[in-house]
């Protein structure tokens, strides 16, 4: 870390989903250091493929949460090795996967207190959770608590007006439900339920942390309006929901300072400030400096969509947030669950390298000669649909493509419906329009090549693909600045600009609106035929 001396430090981790990452920023906002610890690889005791384990129905998906504790631990070290100066860190915050879940079990409260900094985190906590495999983003297995909470609030659209979202499997509201309906005993043990971003943050803080707004409003708990929780939804999903779930707090709130545990095992300052932990997505968005306007893909394990939103418009299709970094406004989200993981598939069978699979992209044509793919390789959230279709030129179904021809009606496929979708939700590209890509996948140019042609608009990417962790860090800032008065965007004025990454080939627009229109077609006819027939 090559910090001037004098120089304050600030920490951003993110606790996603296949791995926990940290970025230090210094006062300039110039990226000083950046690491992660990859859940499978780094801490394989844990068997986990993707950070998860899916059950055996398919649909439940789960972490065990004290891996995340023992990643923290790993990471942490690992810094201190490398002579990390942690004394300079002013402030941290950070993010997690949104909708994941921690049952914190009766006591955990008081160990979270007494922490010894002699020991691991990970040693100290091995007992502290009621449910110790946490339902993460990616179940799809609390349908049951869906349809009940929908008909408690008055109706899907109903509780959308409330919350932001009509019911989703993996909202946490209906993941609560699960567990109490499911496993009452443990759900009797639980003392606190955070969400992987507070239960982060209370690492830190050596004691429970408040679920922060932005986060907050991907529960189908919280009332989007009055910015508390909805007495109709908590009583839904389970008794003494409340006191469980805590008074949320804006997101850029100064939660206090980290806990002697890291004072006395890392060196960091007793004065160092936790700022609340948000969710990833909200993270990014604070992290591209999202401006109105713009629309923002993040191609990580899941790809998302997200944009700048003034007034919310509740929907029955994609989310509604309080946004992270103006909390009187909103941020509008749509998931894609079959992101990385796909492209990973379709890469291995394509000789096994980004390289090949980058050249496969750029040796077949615009359009891929109309064949389309949709390739939903668990159930999609959007459109709600499962399995690997492949239609030619004529909309005649065919079992396989040729290797160049499949990775190309991946990426299309993948692109056609982030487009039709952000586009169904209002969103319209104009010829300002700037697409802010991130995620992993965003360091591949070729990717974001048919990203820029089939959205038609010129790409962006800012200096780390890790705009969750940059975000945390830019907010970790900001909290600090905000109690004099300071606004986010001047706080970060300084941060690196978007770089342009691909611009839309000429001939991008003939194509792909047309294209568009065919693609709605067969999504539609393959959503129609995943229905069960009744
Ligand atoms: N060069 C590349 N081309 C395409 N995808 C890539 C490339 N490098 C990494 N990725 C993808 O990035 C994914 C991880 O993205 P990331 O945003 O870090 O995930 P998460 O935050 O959900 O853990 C990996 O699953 C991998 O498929
Ligand atoms: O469910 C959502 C957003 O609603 C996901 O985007 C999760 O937040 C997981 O994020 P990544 O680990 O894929 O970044």
């Amino acid at each position: 870390m090559t910090a001037a001396r004098d120089q304050d430090v600030f920490l951003g981790f993110d606790f996603s989903t296949q791995q926990l990452k940290v970025l230090a920023l210094d006062s300039e906002l110039r990226i000083l250091y950046e690491d992660k610890v990859q859940f499978d690889s780094d801490l394989p005791e844990f068997r986990t493929q993707g950070g998860v384990h899916i059950q055996e129905d398919r649909l439940t998906v789960t972490s065990p949460t004290l891996m995340w504790v023992q990643a923290l631990d790993l990471l942490l070290d690992n810094m201190k090795t490398r002579g990390f100066q942690f004394s300079r860190v002013k402030a941290l915050s950070g993010s997690g996967q949104q909708h994941g879940s921690v049952f914190w079990r009766k006591g955990a409260g008081h160990k979270l207190t007494t922490m010894d900094p002699e020991q691991q985190l990970s040693h100290i906590l091995q007992d502290s959770f009621s449910v110790p495999q946490s339902p993460v983003w990616m179940d799809s297995s609390s349908r049951t608590q869906c349809d009940a909470l929908e008909r408690a609030a008055g109706g899907a659209l109903r509780l959308s007006e409330i919350t932001g979202s009509k019911a989703y499997e993996r909202f946490t509201g209906n993941q609560i439900s699960k567990v109490f309906h499911t496993r009452p005993e443990e759900f009797y043990q639980t003392e606190r339920i955070s969400l992987v971003s507070s239960f982060a943050a209370s690492l830190f803080l050596g004691k429970y942390a408040a679920i922060d707004f932005s986060d907050g409003s991907g529960m189908n708990l919280l009332d989007l309006s009055s910015k508390a929780w909805s007495d109709v939804c908590l009583d839904a999903c389970a008794p003494g929901l409340r006191p469980l779930l805590a008074d949320p707090v804006d997101s850029s709130s100064v939660l206090g300072s980290v806990c002697l545990y890291f004072v006395k095992r890392f060196g960091f300052s007793e004065t160092c400030s936790v700022v609340a932990f948000t969710g990833d997505n909200p993270a990014s968005l604070a992290g591209m400096r999202l401006q109105p306007g713009d629309v923002a893909v993040s191609l990580g394990t899941s790809d998302t969509v997200f944009l700048w939103l003034q007034y919310p418009q509740p929907a029955l299709e994609g989310h509604v947030f309080i946004n992270p970094v103006q909390p009187e406004h909103y941020m509008a989200l749509l998931c894609f669950k079959n992101g990385s993981l796909v492209r990973e598939r379709i890469r291995d069978q394509t000789g096994g390298s980004w390289d090949k699979f980058s050249s496969a992209l750029s040796s077949s044509p615009l359009g891929n000669n109309g064949n389309i793919g949709l390739y939903f390789d668990v159930m999609e959230i959007l459109p709600a649909a499962c399995g690997v279709r492949r239609f030619d030129a004529d909309d005649n179904e065919v079992a396989s493509f040729p290797p160049h021809t499949e990775v190309r009606a991946l990426l299309e496929g993948q692109f056609l419906s982030r487009r039709l979708h952000s586009e169904r939700l209002g969103y319209h590209i104009s010829p300002g329009t700037r697409v802010l890509a991130t995620g992993g996948a965003s360091s591949n140019r070729h990717i974001l090549q048919v990203l820029s042609d089939v959205f038609n608009a010129p790409v962006f990417t800012i200096d780390s693909s890790n705009s969750a962790c940059l975000g945390s860090a830019y907010r970790a800032l900001h909290g600090l600045l905000k109690q004099s008065g300071v606004s986010f965007f001047d706080a970060v004025k300084n941060g690196a600009e978007p770089k342009l990454m691909a611009t839309p080939d000429p001939t991008a627009n003939q194509v792909y609106d047309q294209m568009l229109k065919r693609f709605a077609q067969v999504e539609e006819r393959v959503l129609l035929e995943s229905r069960p027939q009744i």
